[in-house]
């Protein structure tokens, strides 16, 4: 079996690849970065380490790369593969999108095979999205066929891979724990499981629960650490006023989530506790600025601060902590990210209350808006505390 996979970074080589490998898959991924290309191209191979006391490792090879940018090369691959797999941030996915259709296109011209196409990445419906994206670049007849042959299936992806500061490039270290979830009512005839993946028939509570408890208490930790002047989760979770901040935002997502999906009570705070551990992994080394990424998107509206606030509060649920991550998140003024820089520019130049409603689309009379507003000049404090502890 063969796939194609975008985006060779952190998730892609440290837990796609690795789980498509052991499934029997032999790997492609095509990335734009050149180093990372010819490296894989030469070395047909890469070691995946685990974050635990054994530090395990696991061997992947009979893997090839291809340049992202030869469009015509990569859509041939497309044309004769099983499977299409990426992790390159949903905001890449229109950038790769005119490849896939050309390679849909070749291969709808010669085969009758299905095709599956996953997006795994950190939002909802990311599969979905692609194939909007997709779907652009294919003639009428071409979608027509494609609706038959070719299928999209959203997918939920669970496992902690920070930056890696190895001196192996290809080397790649991830926590033990993942969680892949596919949805099955979107999978053709003919697709070989693959192993280690759950198949559930309704997706949304799974990736819902993953994006805002797992995703909201992370970035709710980089948010208040970073104020905090700490330069990785596993300091910031030291912090007990921080791990308070971060327990509570997850009780106000997990009250809504329960609400919505009628999860269990007990297992759900089983599930953020268990999370809560994985945060404080002292095998792993994860950067703030890494989980605190892109505030921007973090801060829209389906994403996981402001979507489970305005589930909870349709419920009645009281929401403060969610709020005052969103708060924490509009002081992440890291001069490296380009949409916390937009942010900044924002903020100085029209003031918090538009750039509440603008990013996260709450509108002035929302209450959640107002307490974020207040939460905002409150945390204002911590700015000098932020810049002593960086220049000690
Ligand atoms: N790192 C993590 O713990 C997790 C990340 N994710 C999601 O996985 C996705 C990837 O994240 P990471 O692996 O951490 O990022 P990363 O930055 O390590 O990897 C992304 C890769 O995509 C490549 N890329 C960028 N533009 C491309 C293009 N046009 N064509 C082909 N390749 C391209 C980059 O060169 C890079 O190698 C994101 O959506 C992220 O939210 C999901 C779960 C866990
Ligand atoms: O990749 P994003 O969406 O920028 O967010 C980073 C988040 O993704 C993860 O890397 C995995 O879900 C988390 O560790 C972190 O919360």
């Amino acid at each position: 079996m063969k796939a194609v996979h975008f985006g060779a970074g952190n998730i892609g080589r440290g837990f796609i690849g690795l789980l498509l490998h052991q499934s029997g898959y032999e790997v492609a991924f095509v990335d734009v970065n050149d180093t990372l290309v010819s490296l894989l191209q030469t070395k047909r191979q890469y070691t995946v380490k685990l974050a635990n006391e054994q530090a395990d490792t696991f061997l992947v090879d009979q893997v090839t790369a291809l340049d992202g940018k030869n469009m015509a090369w990569v859509a041939e691959t497309i044309a004769a593969v099983d499977l299409v797999t990426t992790a390159v941030g949903v905001s890449v996915l229109k950038h790769i999108a005119a490849t896939i259709a050309k390679g849909i296109e070749l291969r709808l011209a010669g085969s009758r095979e299905p095709l599956h196409i996953i997006a795994c990445e950190n939002a909802l419906g990311g599969s979905t999205t692609l194939k909007h994206l997709v779907y652009e670049h294919l003639s009428p007849g071409n979608r027509a066929l494609a609706d038959r042959l070719v299928a999209f299936p959203d997918a939920a992806v669970d496992r902690i891979v920070p930056l890696q500061q190895n001196e192996d490039p290809l080397l790649v270290t991830v926590e033990p724990f993942y969680e892949w979830t596919i949805d099955r009512s979107a999978v053709l005839p003919g697709h070989q499981e693959i192993a280690g993946v759950h198949y559930v028939d309704q997706l949304e509570p799974y990736i819902e629960r993953k994006l805002f408890t797992v995703n909201t208490g992370h970035c709710c930790a980089a948010y208040h650490g970073y104020l905090k002047g700490y330069m990785t989760i596993q300091e910031a979770m030291k912090d007990l006023s921080i791990v308070a901040e971060v327990r509570g935002a997850l009780q106000e997502s997990g009250a809504a989530l329960i609400q919505t999906y009628q999860f269990d009570e007990a297992a759900h705070s089983q599930y953020i506790e268990q999370i809560l551990e994985r945060f404080i992994n002292p095998y792993l080394v994860d950067e703030i600025v890494r989980i605190g990424r892109s505030p921007i998107r973090k801060l829209s509206p389906q994403d996981r601060l402001v979507r489970p606030a305005l589930l909870a509060n349709q419920y009645g649920i009281t929401v403060t902590h969610l709020t005052n991550a969103m708060a924490a998140a509009l002081h992440f003024d890291y001069a490296d990210d380009p949409e916390a820089v937009e942010l900044q520019e924002m903020i100085k130049k029209h003031g918090i209350h538009r750039t509440l409603t603008e990013y996260t689309g709450l509108s002035g009379q929302s209450p959640l808006h107002s307490r974020a507003a207040e939460q905002y000049q409150q945390l204002e404090q911590w700015g000098p505390a932020r810049k002593g502890m960086i220049e000690r």
